[in-house]
């Protein structure tokens, strides 16, 4: 089996970027060849240089369409030949063209139980929902925002007295096992995306995705 190359896209912290790095070679048959941020401050990008992997920084120019920004983004991309990119913590949405060329091997890691609250600020809104759990979904990434057929996610319980930032630490404590197992489903060839349906072992997931027995 071929190492798996995979790039991380990161706009901030970078604890996920961290989690997958963590779990990589000789752990599982992936290497994280690069990681890739629209934010020059992001942690993450010292993260990456601690471990001596390459690291980028793609600014935004306010003047330019989104189009062109993901034009230059593509280029950073393919510099680093990736077979798998990683969405975590990414705060950009991505034009069609971008996702389309690589629908199939982009995933994203989402704060939420989707498709509950797409988009941002999900541990506010559960908190005034007043929903009883949150948690958080690993997604295929297509052009529609947070629609892509759901992988894996993992529930959290939401207490009456929690804050945000209560619950975003349970919510990532979660985020950091299911996305490294994803990414090792995918590096060992048992993850796909067909007919617009997430596969595991050749077996269709459901829409919450793969529930464990
Ligand atoms: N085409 C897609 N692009 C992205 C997806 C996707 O599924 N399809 N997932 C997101 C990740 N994400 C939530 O998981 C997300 C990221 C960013 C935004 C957003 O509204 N971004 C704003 C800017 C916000 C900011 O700068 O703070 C924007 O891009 O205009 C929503 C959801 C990654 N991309
Ligand atoms: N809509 C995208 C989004 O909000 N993603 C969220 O950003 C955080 C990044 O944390 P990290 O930088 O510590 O990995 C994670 O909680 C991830 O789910």
């Amino acid at each position: 089996m071929s190492v798996c190359r995979v790039l991380v896209l990161i706009s901030g912290n970078g604890s996920n970027l961290q989690a997958i790095m963590d779990q990589a070679l000789p752990k599982a048959p992936y290497q994280v060849v690069g990681v890739i941020s629209n934010k020059a401050d992001a942690y993450g990008l010292v993260r990456a240089r601690a471990a001596g992997i390459a690291s980028h920084y793609v600014m935004v120019n306010p003047e330019e369409s989104r189009a062109d920004y993901d034009l230059r983004l593509s280029e950073a991309i393919e510099q680093l030949q990736p077979d798998l990119i990683v969405l975590a913590g990414f705060m950009r949405i991505l034009s069609d063209e971008l996702v389309k060329a690589y629908q199939g091997r982009m995933i994203n890691i989402h704060p939420s139980l989707l498709p509950k609250f797409t988009g941002l600020h999900t541990h506010q809104r559960a908190i005034e929902a007043g929903e009883q759990e949150h948690g958080a979904s690993v997604h295929f990434v297509t052009p529609t925002l947070d629609a892509g057929p759901v992988i894996l996610q993992a529930k959290v319980p939401v207490f009456d007295d929690d804050t945000v930032e209560l619950l975003a630490e349970r919510v990532h404590e979660q985020e950091h096992a299911i996305l490294p197992l994803v990414v090792k489903w995918f590096a060992e060839g048992r993850l796909k995306m067909l007919d617009g349906k997430a596969w595991l072992d050749n077996q269709p997931l459901g829409a919450a995705g793969y529930a464990a027995d």
